[in-house]
C-alpha cells in the first residue's frame, strides 16, 4: 500500500508540485487523464488516513442544526429563531438554513455556473490559471499548494465582490458565470446580514451591531470543484481549517463530503436540497468574546463520478481604519466574563493569516495578552504549600506594591510560587498541555523522526541520559523559541504542537516579563532592569511527559494556576536576594500521563554585556557581592557537566 512518506530520499516533492502547477489543469486534469492512482503529494499522513475510515456503525444521528427562517419576521416566531441560531452558532458553529428567501432557481444557476466554468475546455480555462488574482479573477488548484504538507483533491475559482477597491471588474469575471456570480452575491449578502442580525440579538446586542462593524463589507466568492477521486481513502478534498473572517455562506450541490469537528469527531454534513449552510468564522468568535464558535471543518475526497460543487462566500471586516482595532465587544466583557481575546489591528490580523497553509483558528490562537482567566485564590492559604499570588490587579496603583511585596517574599523564601489571574486563558493552557500530550501519544513511527538530543526541535528521553547516575521516567519535547539564531523555524515545529507552542510562547513570555518587572521592583530596581539585561532573551519550551509512578514539599496542582520559579542566574544577578530552589518530579503513579510544559528563560546579551554577575545596584559595603562576574563560556562550560544538577552556577561562582 502507498504511504505518505514525503521523506523518501529520491522523491522530489517540490518538482512534482511545480509540474502539477505548471500543467494548469488542476485535479480535474488528473482525473480526466484517467489515472488510477493519485500522485504521491496528495497522500495524507497516517494520522489523517486513520480518520478517513468509515465510522463504526453507531446510532449516531447527530447532524448540524437545520433552521427554518420562514417566519423570521413574525413576532411570535422570531424569538424562537433567534434562540435556535444562537444555540447552533455556539454549540456547532455551523447550521443549515431553509426558507431563506433565495429562489431555488438562483441556487441551481449558481451551482451550474461554477460547474460550467470548471468543465470548459482546458485551453479556455488555463488562461485564468494562477495563484494571484489576475485582473481580479483566478482559477487554480489547492490554495495552499506550496505551504501545505499534503495537497488535496479540489480546484477552485475566486474573485472579490467587495469592497470596491478589491472587487473584480465585472468584465474580468468570465462570461460563463458572471451574471450568476453577481446575483449570488446579492442574495448571499442579504442572507448573511439577516443571520448576523439574529446572531446579534442572540447575545443581547443591537441587531445592527455586526453590520455597523463592517462584518459583511468584504466578500470573496469561491467556486470549489471536487472531481471524482480514484483513491478517496488516501486523500482529502479540502484540508481541515477554520474560516478566518466573520461569517461564511456556503452552497453545495447534493454530493456529500463536508465534515465538521463536533465533540472531537468528524461529523458529516448531509446535503439538504434547497438549504444553505452558514458557519461562524474566527473573527466573529473573537468579537463575540467566544459566545459563538468558529469550528474546524474539512471536505472528504469525492467518491462520486459526478463532481462535487461548492460556492462559498466569505465575509470579512473592512473598517480597520475607522475602528483602529477589533476585539471582544465591550458590551460582552464583564467581570464575570472577562475578555478572552485581545484587541488586534489590521496588521496583526493579516500577518497571522495562514502562516502554515490552511489552518485552524490562526487568529483565535494569536497570543492575546490582555485576556484574563478568573480564578479565585484558594479560600485558605495552604500552610506548607508554595505561595499563591493573584496577579489580577497588577496594573492598579493601590494593589501593585502589595503584589510586588508578595512576589519578593516568595522569590526569596521559596524560590517558587504559583500565580493566578495571570492573563493566560485557561483554554490556551489546556490546549498547550493537550498538544504536548498528543505529540507524545502519536504513533511511535511518527515520533521517532524527531528523536535526537540536539537541534531546534528534539524529542527524547532523559535530557541527561548519559551523564546522570540514574535515568528517570520521562520523555520530553524540546523547542528553542529564542534567540533567533537558535530558534526552531516555525515549520520545523511538529505540526501537532506548532500553533500551540507558538501561542504558548507568546503568553509565557508576556507573563515572565510581567513577573520580572515585579521582581525588579521588589529589589528597588527600574522595573525594566531584568528585561534590559536580556533575562527573557533566550528561551525554550520543554514539554515533558512523565510515565510512571524526605522533606520534599509537594506542589499541589491548582487548576488554572501557573508555577513560576527563580533559576540560578537570577539568584546570582540579584546577589542572593532571590533564590533558585532545588526541585524534582516524583515518578507518576497514575495511569494517566503527567504532562508539563516548562518555558525556560535565559540571558542572550552576552556579547553586549561581556559578563554578568550581581548587579552593582545590589552590592554595597553591608551587602558585598556573593558571586563573581562570569562570561558566556564560564556559564556554558559549567552547565550540567554531571547531568542535571543543583546550583551548578551558584556554587561555581560563589566568592
Ligand atoms: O466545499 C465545501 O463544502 C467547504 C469549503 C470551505 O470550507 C472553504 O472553502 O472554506
Ligand atoms: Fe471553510
Amino acid at each position: 500500500m502507498a504511504s505518505a512518506d514525503n521523506v523518501t530520499p529520491n522523491y522530489d516533492r517540490i518538482k512534482d508540485l511545480e509540474q502539477f502547477d505548471h500543467n494548469k489543469n488542476g485535479v480535474k486534469g488528473l482525473k480526466d487523464s484517467g489515472m488510477a492512482s493519485i500522485p504521491k503529494f496528495f497522500i495524507q499522513p497516517p494520522e489523517v488516513l486513520s480518520t478517513l475510515k468509515p465510522p463504526p456503525q453507531t446510532n449516531y444521528t447527530g447532524d448540524i442544526p437545520i433552521i427554518d427562517l420562514e417566519n423570521i419576521n413574525s413576532q411570535t416566531h422570531h424569538p424562537e429563531i433567534v434562540k435556535q441560531i444562537k444555540e447552533a452558532a455556539k454549540e456547532w458553529g455551523f447550521f443549515q438554513v431553509i426558507n431563506h428567501g433565495i429562489p431555488i432557481s438562483i441556487l441551481e444557476k449558481t451551482i451550474q455556473a461554477v460547474k460550467s466554468f470548471h468543465e470548459q475546455p482546458d485551453e479556455v480555462k488555463t488562461k485564468y490559471y494562477g495563484r494571484e488574482m489576475k485582473s481580479g479573477f483566478a482559477y487554480s488548484s489547492n490554495v495552499d499548494l506550496y505551504n501545505a504538507k499534503t495537497a488535496t483533491w479540489h480546484d477552485y475559482l475566486h474573485h472579490w465582490m467587495a469592497p470596491e477597491e478589491l472587487a473584480a471588474k465585472l468584465e474580468d469575471i468570465p462570461d460563463i458565470m458572471r451574471e450568476e456570480a453577481v446575483a449570488w452575491d446579492v442574495f448571499a449578502k442579504r442572507l448573511a446580514e439577516d443571520v448576523m442580525e439574529l446572531l446579534c440579538e442572540g447575545i443581547g446586542l443591537e441587531s445592527s451591531k455586526f453590520k455597523e462593524l463592517s462584518c459583511s463589507c468584504q466578500r470573496l466568492f469561491v467556486g470549489g470543484y471536487y472531481p471524482y477521486c480514484p483513491q478517496p481513502d488516501l486523500t482529502l478534498g479540502l484540508a481541515p481549517h477554520t474560516d478566518s473572517g466573520t461569517i461564511t455562506v456556503l452552497l453545495t450541490n447534493q454530493i456529500s463530503g463536508l465534515q465538521i469537528k463536533h465533540e472531537e469527531e468528524w461529523v458529516d454534513v448531509k446535503p439538504l436540497p434547497e438549504a444553505v449552510i452558514i458557519n461562524i468564522a474566527d473573527l466573529l468568535q473573537i468579537i463575540s468574546n467566544g459566545e459563538y464558535n468558529s469550528v474546524e471543518h474539512r471536505v472528504r475526497a469525492n467518491t462520486c463520478q459526478e463532481a462535487r460543487i461548492s460556492v462559498t462566500e466569505f465575509f470579512n471586516l473592512t473598517k480597520w481604519k475607522e475602528y483602529g482595532s477589533f476585539g471582544p465587544l465591550p458590551e460582552l466583557v464583564s467581570k464575570e466574563k472577562p475578555a478572552l481575546y485581545r484587541q488586534f489591528t489590521e496588521h496583526d490580523y493579516y500577518s497571522n493569516l495562514h502562516l502554515n497553509g490552511l489552518e485552524c483558528k490562526s487568529m483565535v490562537w494569536l497570543p492575546f495578552p490582555n485576556s484574563l482567566s478568573t480564578l479565585k485564590p484558594p479560600s485558605q492559604t495552604n500552610t506548607g504549600d508554595i505561595p499563591v499570588i493573584d496577579l489580577e490587579n497588577i496594573n492598579s496603583e493601590p494593589h501593585r506594591p502589595k503584589i510586588v511585596e508578595q512576589i519578593k517574599e516568595a522569590a526569596k523564601e521559596w524560590g517558587f510560587f504559583q500565580v493566578i489571574n495571570h492573563g493566560i486563558p485557561i483554554s490556551v493552557m489546556e490546549e498547550t498541555i493537550q498538544a504536548v500530550k498528543s505529540f507524545h501519544e502519536q504513533p511511535d513511527k511518527v515520533k521517532a523522526k524527531y528523536y535526537n538530543r540536539a537541534g531546534g526541535v528534539a524529542y527524547s528521553s532523559n535530557i541527561d541520559l548519559y551523564r546522570a547516575k540514574a535515568a528517570t521516567c520521562h520523555d520530553y519535547l524540546h523547542l528553542w523559541m529564542a534567540p533567533e539564531e537558535r530558534a526552531a523555524k516555525v515549520e520545523e515545529i511538529p505540526e501537532i504542537v506548532r500553533k500551540e507552542a507558538v501561542a504558548w510562547d507568546g503568553f509565557a513570555t508576556k507573563l515572565a516579563e510581567d513577573v520580572m518587572e515585579l521582581l525588579s521592583e521588589g529589589l528597588g530596581l527600574e522595573s525594566s532592569r531584568f528585561k534590559e539585561l536580556s533575562c527573557s532573551g533566550l528561551k525554550f519550551i520543554l514539554g515533558l511527559q512523565v510515565k510512571h509512578g524526605q522533606e520534599w514539599v509537594d506542589v499541589k496542582p491548582l487548576p488554572g494556576a501557573i508555577v513560576i520559579n527563580i533559576a540560578d542566574l537570577l539568584q546570582i544577578i540579584s546577589n542572593g536576594e532571590y533564590n533558585s530552589v532545588q526541585h524534582r518530579v516524583r515518578a507518576n503513579s497514575c495511569q494517566e500521563a503527567r504532562i508539563s510544559v516548562a518555558e525556560f528563560f535565559g540571558l542572550s546579551k552576552w556579547k553586549e554585556y561581556g559578563t554578568f554577575g550581581p548587579l552593582p545596584e545590589l552590592v554595597s559595603a553591608e551587602k558585598p557581592a556573593l558571586y563573581r562576574q562570569f562570561r558566556e563560556d564560564d556559564f556554558y562550560s559549567n552547565l550540567h557537566i554531571n547531568g542535571l544538577e543543583s546550583k551548578t552556577m551558584v556554587e561555581k561562582f560563589k566568592l
